[in-house]
């Protein structure tokens, strides 16, 4: 019973709660992180990521978002370290963007949004057997975010816009193997971390997020690749460009926000 949900008027953030009453919950995403309150704390140790040996296996478009999948059968590629107190492992990463010319991070620093943010989407293998399973226990997944910032061009984020043109409709899918996510990653791995929520109904609060303080930079022409996609099907007559596909901030209902150093 999937209900349809979307970023429009009618749809969008401000209307989820009437299907997803956890969407006025107490430890909803994103938030508005202001750095000057958040709490560092040493004994937070680095976040160590292994990717190499992750398999990519598709890339599609969900109606929401542009997602890559991959092979989560084993530990292969997993986030650890720093708030996390098992590996876990990683299941697929998606973005969130904004309309030309406008910001369209979902987590804001001191009120200001990025042009996009990347999510990679990992689960705790190690006490759940499946990610629908994590995904509906308080420490169930944790989700890394990546702001980016538009600039020069992404060296292989055309790895990934050269493809969108196979996506463009909700429900498209499409072979995509051999893609390393580690070559998305900013120099510094420094974080916040905070307990809070998936982003999107049905908005479990299952997430410890850690978000890189460094931003990535990728030009507006790659970024205007993501906004050729659609959020409608190839059978609807009316073509709804994938835009603006974030939720704003919500309350922080009095959480801590952790920094490493
Ligand atoms: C699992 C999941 C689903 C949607 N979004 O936006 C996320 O960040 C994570
Ligand atoms: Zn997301």
């Amino acid at each position: 019973t999937g209900h349809c949900w979307g970023y429009g008027k009618q749809d969008g953030p401000s209307s989820w709660y009437e299907n997803y009453p956890v969407a006025q919950g107490n430890r909803q995403s994103p938030i508005d992180i202001t750095p000057h309150q958040a709490v560092h704390e040493p004994s937070l140790g680095p976040i160590v990521l292994s990717y190499d040996q992750c398999t990519s296996i598709n890339i599609s478009n969900n109606g929401h978002s542009v997602v890559v999948e991959f092979d989560d059968s084993d530990n292969r590629s997993v986030i650890e370290g720093g708030p996390l107190d098992n590996p876990y492992r990683l299941k697929q990463f998606h973005f969130h963007w904004g309309g030309k010319g406008s910001n369209g991070s979902e987590h804001t620093i001191d009120g200001i949004g990025y042009a996009s943010e990347l999510h990679l989407v990992h689960w705790n293998a190690v006490k759940y057997k499946t990610f629908g399973e994590a995904a509906t226990a308080p420490d169930g997944l944790a989700v890394l975010g990546i702001f980016l910032e538009t600039g020069d061009d992404h060296r292989w984020l055309h790895m990934i816009t050269d493809t969108l043109y196979m996506v463009k409709y909700k429900g498209s899918i499409t072979d995509f193997k051999g893609f390393n996510p580690k070559c998305l990653l900013p120099s510094s791995l420094h974080y916040w971390t905070y307990l809070g929520s998936l982003t999107t109904p049905p908005l479990h609060e299952t997430v410890t997020w850690i978000i890189l303080k460094e931003p990535i930079t990728v030009s507006e022409k790659q970024l205007g690749k993501f906004r050729m996609l659609l959020f409608s099907g190839e059978d609807e007559d009316e073509r709804m460009r994938m835009e603006n596909n974030f939720r704003p901030p919500q309350p922080l209902k009095g959480r801590k926000v952790r920094s490493s150093n």
